[in-house]
């Protein structure tokens, strides 16, 4: 009886095996299946972990689901190469900005979270059972991108809260997510909170994936991530009219890194 159910996982392992390898699609469909009944499960465990040792929503709850997360990129072959990190140890809060490729940049975040940091996420994040359950618990902070004027209030309220609690908030300025190997043009909510709370703004770039990851041709292999957390941009004594000039700035430096980290020539090269 035993032998039999051996023999039977044995054989769906084989053939699982044998259509990943023959079909493109069916190897990207299964490994972010994967990837998805990973978060699902992880999230429901870390959930659990969270309200025995926490009690409830708070910043702390990041550590645990750091630590869960961290243990992600051994299953799918990615590796992270990570520069800088000594740029996250500013004094009190900051606002961290960086580029957002796929459902997959949850373990690049992770990777590289400083302590008492929380994310800005799109509030339907709320609605995906325990990963919403998890994202609730470790104190995202969730807007309504439908309504501007709702998310704008959120935000500045956001700038209020994280000098009072010291907390550093992780934004994606893009608004949504990008996998072209280029920048989105920025939203400015970001730089708005940080010129509303005189915080510095900490700029992250991660590599293009498009080389090991591209859901438009099926491509999911393994791969490196090179991740650089680059100088803070102080926003002291800078008014609402600055906004536009920090936003572009901030755009700027991170293009030409994102291009640096993944080998392409940055636009200034190309007309030389
Ligand atoms: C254990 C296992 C676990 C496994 C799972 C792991 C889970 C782990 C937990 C981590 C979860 C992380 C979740 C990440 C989720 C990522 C996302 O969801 S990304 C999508 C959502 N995020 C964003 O959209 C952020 C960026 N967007 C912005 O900043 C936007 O500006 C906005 C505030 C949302 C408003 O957007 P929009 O409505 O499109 O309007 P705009 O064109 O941007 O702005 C209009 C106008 O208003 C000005 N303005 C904007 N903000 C402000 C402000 N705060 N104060 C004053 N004015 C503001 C802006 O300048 C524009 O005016 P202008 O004249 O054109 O300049
Ligand atoms: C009971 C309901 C069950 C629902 C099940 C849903 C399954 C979801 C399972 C796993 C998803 C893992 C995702 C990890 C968190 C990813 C956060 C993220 O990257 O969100 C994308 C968002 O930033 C930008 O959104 P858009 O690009 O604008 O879109």
């Amino acid at each position: 009886m035993e032998l039999g159910w051996l023999l039977w996982g044995t054989a769906v392992l084989l053939l699982l095996h044998v259509l990943m390898e023959l079909s493109p699609s069916v190897n990207f469909a299964l490994r972010i299946g994967f990837y998805c009944v990973l978060c699902l499960v992880a999230s429901g465990l870390a959930a659990a972990a969270c309200l025995l040792v926490n009690g409830g929503r708070t910043v702390k709850n990041m550590r645990i689901i750091r630590a869960v997360v961290r243990t992600f990129k051994y299953f799918f072959g990615v590796r992270f190469e990570v520069k800088g990190l000594e740029n996250f140890k500013v004094e009190g809060p900051a606002i961290i900005v960086s580029n957002h490729q796929s459902i997959l940049d949850m373990m690049g975040l992770m990777e590289v979270l400083p302590d008492n940091c929380v994310q800005v996420g799109k509030k339907e994040l709320m609605y995906t059972g325990t990963v919403g359950l998890i994202t609730y618990l470790g104190g995202v902070i969730f807007i309504n991108r439908k309504s501007t004027s709702s998310a704008k209030m959120v935000m500045s309220e956001v700038a209020k809260t994280m000098v009072a609690e010291n907390v550093k908030v992780w934004v994606y300025p893009e608004g949504t997510r990008n996998c072209t190997g280029d920048l989105l043009p920025f939203k400015k909510g970001a730089f708005h909170i940080a010129v509303q709370a005189q915080v510095p703004v900490i700029p992250v770039v991660y590599s293009s994936f498009t080389t090991f990851y591209n859901p438009k041709t099926k491509l999911f292999t393994s791969g490196k991530i090179k991740v650089e957390i680059l100088p803070p941009i102080e926003t002291k004594g800078l008014t609402s009219d600055d906004v536009t000039d920090l936003t572009d700035r901030c755009f700027n430096t991170m293009r030409e890194t994102l291009f640096r980290l993944s080998g392409r020539p940055s636009e200034a090269k190309d007309s030389s």
